[in-house]
């Protein structure tokens, strides 16, 4: 399979801390191992290892395994960022959201059993299309604020949505992935750097370009509405509304938050709901309730009371 090429100034900026891999009690599964599973062809490959299409030898139930390396994970001092992973998305249950089944390990690898998603990335798609229409781009959206509400209710923030990170379902429906960037908010504050540089909200731009040295600058989980403009936009654009040739010109640029002008036509409804979010003051954003019952979504995917309203379930 054709590896995903990330575009050069997509490079994540991570702060971690090193420590031990061990195991957490929490959905460890003692009897799997990798012999359980009938290994199929490679879906991808990150930052860790690979993933691949897998089926249970038993069941035959048809998943996708994704193999880390721990010596990897040791290298780049992650551990805390897979642990992270495993913890946060272990506790998540939603049709929006990639399922994950379990997890195991031998002595050099650890093992994820994630829900296969068929669609493959977004990302991907985007790259074919070059950019949707503003009713795709709204169905896609709103199923994302939609996951992203569960999550915020649960006082998790996703932290790094992006088109690589929602991989699509069978019948097209988004599956939010990746959650080693995602934290419990229970101050609701958290202040280390991370997330893509497209995708970043200024207050964490801020923090990268250490404006105010000396000062810790907070976030919440309002950053995961930043990144939904920045989404709405590059679905509708085709392109990050403050994408630079460098990354220290996008920084800049994001905290300006001057969007770029583009050829394309968008309705006045598309457009109020990316300056609705795409709002330097983390509070004033439009919160995510909201978000579901703006014009622009609700002409495009109708009133959307809950998870099930919007996923048919
Ligand atoms: N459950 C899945 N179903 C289908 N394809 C998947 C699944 N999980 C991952 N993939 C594919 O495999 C690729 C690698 O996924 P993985 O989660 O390991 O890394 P990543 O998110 O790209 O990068 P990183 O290692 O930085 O987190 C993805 O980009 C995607 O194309």
């Amino acid at each position: 399979m054709e590896l995903v090429q990330h575009t050069a100034n997509r490079t994540a900026a991570r702060v971690s801390t090193p420590g031990t891999f061990t195991r957490t009690s929490l959905d460890y599964h003692p009897h799997l191992h990798l012999g359980s599973f009938e290994i199929g062809r490679a879906l991808g490959r990150g930052k860790f290892g690979r993933v691949y299409l897998a089926r249970h030898r038993d069941s035959s139930f048809i998943c996708a395994l994704k193999v880390l390396t721990k010596a990897q994970i040791a290298s780049e001092g992650d551990e805390n960022l897979v642990r992270r992973e495993i913890e946060i998305h272990s506790k998540l249950s939603h049709p929006g959201i990639l399922k994950f089944y379990t997890w195991f390990y031998d002595a050099t690898r650890v093992f994820l059993v994630l829900e296969y998603a068929p669609g493959g990335e977004l990302f991907r798609k985007l790259q074919k299309k070059g950019k949707f229409g503003e009713h795709e781009a709204a169905v896609y959206v709103a199923q994302v604020a939609d996951a992203l509400a569960y999550m915020h209710k649960k006082n998790i923030m996703h932290r790094d949505i992006k088109p690589e990170n929602i991989l699509l379902g069978f019948h097209g429906e988004i599956k939010l992935a990746d959650f080693g960037y995602s934290v419990h908010s229970a101050s609701n504050l958290r202040s280390s750097l991370c997330g893509t540089i497209d995708y970043i909200p200024p207050e964490i731009a801020r923090q990268l370009r250490k404006v105010r040295p000396g000062k810790e600058e907070f976030y919440n989980r309002n950053v995961d509405l930043w990144s939904l403009g920045v989404l709405a936009y590059e679905l509708m654009t085709g392109k990050p509304p403050f994408e630079m040739p460098t990354r220290e010109q996008t920084e800049k640029k994001i905290l300006t938050g001057k969007v770029q002008r583009t050829g394309v036509e968008m309705s006045k409804e598309a457009k109020s709901f990316i300056r609705a979010l795409l709002v330097l003051n983390p509070d004033e954003r439009l919160p995510l309730d909201q978000v579901l019952e703006h014009p622009w979504i609700v002409m495009h995917c109708g009133r959307i009371r809950s998870s099930r309203g919007i996923f048919g379930y």
